[in-house]
């Protein structure tokens, strides 16, 4: 079973759905007549992006990136690798990227500038989970769900070697897991 694996849980399913109401009000009232793109940023950010947009009650549109860091392990590779771009021409948008989590900040520092860089209106941030002791490089997000010690984290989209993503809640794993590679 997934989870006899997991040594603790940090954010229950509760309140990840407390939060992100929160944040969709807080969002539905910031964008109102702003028509956003909500763009989500694939695989991780899934679960906490169909948890956030459906909490917002004013027009949206929706893409998809596909970007990829950690290759299955724990740590980041240093290289933000871009698998699939963006259908939608963000010129003069206001865009909303929609992350599962900021780490070292390398993956959300690369594709804020690449969105400025297409002529963006503006670029805000959500993120489900923030770990600020992680970070490398400077950025933060606009609206944080939960700020989390620097531990590797797993579940609502949050993987470890593609595992663990459907878990309902943020977790650690157990030690034993990383030796056996479950
Ligand atoms: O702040 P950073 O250190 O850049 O880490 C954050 C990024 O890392 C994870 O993606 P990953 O590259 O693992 O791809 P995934 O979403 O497919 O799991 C996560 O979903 C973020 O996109
Ligand atoms: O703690 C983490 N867990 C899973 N994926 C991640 N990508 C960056 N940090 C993490
Ligand atoms: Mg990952």
């Amino acid at each position: 079973m997934l989870e006899t694996t997991i040594k603790k849980v940090l954010v229950t399913e509760e309140e990840i759905c407390v939060k992100s109401q929160e944040l969709g009000q807080l969002l539905t009232m910031e964008y109102a007549d702003k028509n956003p793109l909500m763009v989500a940023i694939l695989k991780g950010s899934i679960p906490f992006f169909a948890e956030l947009t459906k909490r917002m009650g004013t027009h949206i549109e929706m893409d998809f990136m596909v970007v990829s860091s950690y290759h299955g392990g724990t740590q980041s590779s240093g290289e933000v690798k871009m698998i699939k771009d963006l259908d939608t021409a963000v010129e003069g948008r206001n865009v909303i990227i929609v992350e599962d989590i900021i780490d070292t900040g390398r993956t959300l520092l690369y594709l804020k500038e690449l969105l400025l860089h297409r002529k963006a209106k503006s670029v805000k941030i959500v993120t489900l989970v923030d770990k600020p002791e992680g970070r490398v490089v400077e950025i933060d997000a606009d609206y944080v769900g939960f700020t989390l010690p620097n531990e590797f984290l797993v579940g609502f989209g949050l993987d470890y070697d593609e595992h663990y993503r459907n878990l309902p809640y943020i977790g650690v794993l157990k030690e034993e897991v990383y030796q056996t590679n479950v």
